[in-house]
């Protein structure tokens, strides 16, 4: 069997994804298609996709969300607040019973799939490792980690051909194990610096450190399992975060990779005027915590900082010290 897979939202995710699966698919005899806007899909018609220096295998790009109906898998790669129009696209266009799989963020996107589109296979889907555009037609990834996906005749029919994915039965304690990685977003998008820099300061990385040990309450008080997603365990993430610069540095960021100019995705948002995925990320910890009875009031100030500076002309510059004054209420 060969088939046609579909890509929904050609950006840093997207267009990383695309460029690791394109080729296993054409080696199968399947077709790998991105869709997205043309401002991203121009530059890659006038010079292939590179990925870590490695040139992406063929694939169709176009703005058409048309091309959904010759899909037999839809991988979702926008950002949450794009998913109406996304489920509104599949249900117009795509054949019935084509199975989506959710590369987003966060918990609730998978809720909202599921909800929206009833009658057909959502997946669930996990993505551990930051990417950013490093120029018009080349990315750059920092961490660790294989994309994880929920098992279906179609997710393994792309790890047969060779697409780098891990297949689980129960994505839910990795989907958990990401939204602590996740919780780094917030912070980062108030600090104004790039995500580099800002673990490079002790102050930014305990406002981190209080978010996640906050979220580690709330998932012991719902009896909500994770699973570790990322170079360290998050009981283990709460002291590393909180040493010395230096003995950090030695730690985590040496052997990070990071790019000294990357973003959390939350971040690269917020610089550039738009709204975020903050109640998918934080916001989902604060819909936990209220069904269980605990308080969360780090993570809802970070909600709170993170709404008011939404759509701002200028991005905001928070201090640590202001961070650590606003979670301690
Ligand atoms: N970047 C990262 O390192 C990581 C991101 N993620 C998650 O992956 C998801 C995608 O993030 P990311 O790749 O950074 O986001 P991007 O904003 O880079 O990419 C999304 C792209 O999809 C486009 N788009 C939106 N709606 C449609 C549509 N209906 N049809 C076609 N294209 C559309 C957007 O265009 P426009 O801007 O015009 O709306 C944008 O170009 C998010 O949930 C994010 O949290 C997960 C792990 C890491
Ligand atoms: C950086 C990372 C891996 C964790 O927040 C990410 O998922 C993002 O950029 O959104």
């Amino acid at each position: 069997m060969t088939y046609s897979i579909a890509i929904l939202g050609a950006g840093a995710i997207g267009c990383y994804i695309g460029a690791q699966w394109a080729a296993p698919v054409a080696a199968r005899g399947g077709t790998l298609t991105l869709i997205g806007r043309e401002r991203v899909l121009a530059p890659l018609r006038a010079q292939p996709l590179r990925a870590e220096g490695v040139t992406a295998g063929p694939m169709a790009l176009t703005e058409d969300p048309g091309a959904l109906a010759r899909a037999d898998l839809i991988a979702v790669s926008v950002k949450a607040q794009a998913l109406d129009t996304v489920m509104e696209q599949i249900a117009r266009h795509a054949r019935p019973g084509v199975p989506v799989l959710s590369l987003l963020n966060g918990i609730e996107p998978v809720r909202r799939l599921r909800a929206g589109l009833a009658d057909r296979p959502v997946l669930a889907g996990m993505v551990p490792f930051n990417v950013v555009w490093t120029g018009p037609s080349e990315l750059h990834r920092s961490g660790p980690g294989e994309v994880a996906a929920e098992r279906h005749p179609l997710t393994t029919w792309l790890t047969e051909a060779g697409a780098p994915l891990e297949l689980h039965d129960d994505l839910g304690p990795i989907q958990h194990g990401k939204l602590l990685l996740n919780l780094v977003g917030a912070v980062n998008a108030l600090s104004g610096l790039s995500l580099y820099e800002m673990l490079q300061r002790r102050g930014y990385r305990r406002v981190y450190a209080a978010a996640v040990a906050e979220a580690l309450a709330v998932y012991r008080a719902a009896g909500i399992a994770f699973e570790k997603v990322g170079p360290t365990s998050p009981r283990l993430a709460v002291s590393v975060l909180r040493a010395p610069d230096w003995l950090f540095r030695q730690l985590v960021l040496k052997r990070q990779n990071l790019d000294p100019k990357s973003m959390t995705s939350l971040a690269s948002d917020l610089a550039a005027g738009r709204q975020t995925e903050v109640d998918t990320i934080n916001g989902e910890i604060c819909r936990i915590g209220a069904a269980c009875g605990h308080p969360t009031p780090v993570n809802a100030a970070l909600v709170r900082l993170v709404h008011g500076a939404e759509g701002q002309a200028e991005a905001p510059a928070y201090t640590a010290d202001a961070l650590l004054h606003e979670i301690a209420g």
